[in-house]
């Protein structure tokens, strides 16, 4: 009598109209080899049984050549019923979620510190709740929380039952930060994993409500709340914050490059502090120089959104709790970060 490896041996000689063997290609299910012969499924992807019937009269001539006995072979597309060694569906790979309620969201960084990229987050915001969007803002910049300070908010969020976190308000902003779980001023010495499960935290617990757009402040550079970030949540872009030095814009690269890696598009870059104007004369300076980031943005096919001065303004309006979106709407710098959030309507992402 034949074995099964014997009739699987055989088997293997037979081709699979996507090349390699029928064998290979997983088609061969619920093999019985007998006495008296041999009985199997062929389980062939749905709409291509008329393809494999020469396969399987191919099969079918070579085991009764090797005088295996009687050869049933039923060919299908369907799955055999279980117990008939129907293979088990293998769970989907969990790919990046959408946080419950909230339609779109905008993470924004940048390589480097200190380039406001907390600034441009919080006037952006702004500027959307004040075109009557829904917006959240997620401080996710554990190492310098600075949101609570910009939005004017303090206290600590409440958490009525223990599992959700309830979300402050102002400016027409829901705003949720790390620094509202610390007491200021405190080092936070948050490793990896910590960071990750924040993370989650944030996006998954905070009661958001039904958002048009969540703007995430990210830490800067390229660590782990951004890789976590992107792999867990489905984020509709990013935006990168520089200033014009080559060194920012350095850092700002690695940024971009994490990003299309992992698949979440590039909206546009904003260039800070682009320029200084003098608030005595009215002289305008590049202390940074200029353009730099406009060439990058033109380099990587990505529009430069905004070029926003480098202005005294800018800083007391964030310093004072009240962004200059807020505070001065109708100045030109105000202006600046209300196009960019028309852009960001207009584009479908807000
Ligand atoms: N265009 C601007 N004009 C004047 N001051 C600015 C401007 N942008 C940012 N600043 C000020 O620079 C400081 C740093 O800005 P911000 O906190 O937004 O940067 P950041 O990139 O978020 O920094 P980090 O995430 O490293 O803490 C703040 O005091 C802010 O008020």
């Amino acid at each position: 009598m034949a074995t099964r490896e014997d009739v699987l041996d055989i088997l293997k000689t037979i081709d699979a109209p996507q090349g390699g063997d029928i064998v290979a290609a997983g088609v061969v299910r619920a093999l019985g080899v007998a006495d008296s012969g041999v009985r199997f499924v062929l389980e062939v992807p749905p709409g291509q049984t008329e393809a494999w019937e020469p396969i399987k009269a191919k099969a079918e001539a070579a085991l009764a050549k090797a005088g295996v006995g009687t050869v049933n072979i039923a060919l299908t597309a369907d799955a055999p019923p279980p117990g008939l060694g129907a293979k088990k569906e293998k769970p989907k790979p969990q790919g990046p979620q959408k946080v419950p309620g909230v339609d779109h969201i905008i993470a924004i960084a940048s390589g480097k510190g200190g380039v406001g990229k907390s600034t441009v987050s919080a006037n952006l915001a702004c500027a959307l709740a004040a075109m009557g969007r829904r917006v959240g803002l997620l401080d996710a910049d554990v190492y310098g929380p600075s949101q609570p300070r910009m939005l004017g908010v303090s206290g600590r969020p409440a958490s009525p039952d223990g599992k959700t976190i309830l979300p402050l308000r102002n400016h027409g902003v829901t705003m949720m930060s790390m620094g509202l779980m610390t007491n200021e001023g405190q080092a936070v010495a948050w490793r990896g994993p910590m960071l990750m499960g924040a993370l989650q935290q944030m996006l998954m617990q905070v009661q958001w409500g039904a958002l048009d757009v969540l703007i995430i402040d990210l830490p800067p550079g390229t660590g782990d709340v951004q890789m976590t970030l992107a792999q867990k949540t489905e984020v509709d872009g990013s935006i990168v914050v520089s200033t014009p030095q080559d060194v920012a814009l350095l850092d700002a690269r690695k940024g971009i490059d994490m990003f299309r890696q992992m698949n979440v598009p590039l909206l546009g870059m904003i260039e800070n502090m682009s320029t200084h104007i003098c608030t005595n004369c009215g002289h305008e300076e590049h202390l940074f120089g200029h353009g730099g980031v406009a060439a990058e943005a033109a380099k990587l096919g990505v529009p430069l959104l905004a070029e926003i001065p480098l202005d005294l303004q800018i800083r007391l309006a964030s310093d004072g709790g009240a962004p200059i979106v807020v505070s001065q709407p109708d100045s030109p710098q105000a202006q600046a970060f209300m196009k960019v959030a028309q852009a960001l309507v207009d584009q479908g992402v807000a």
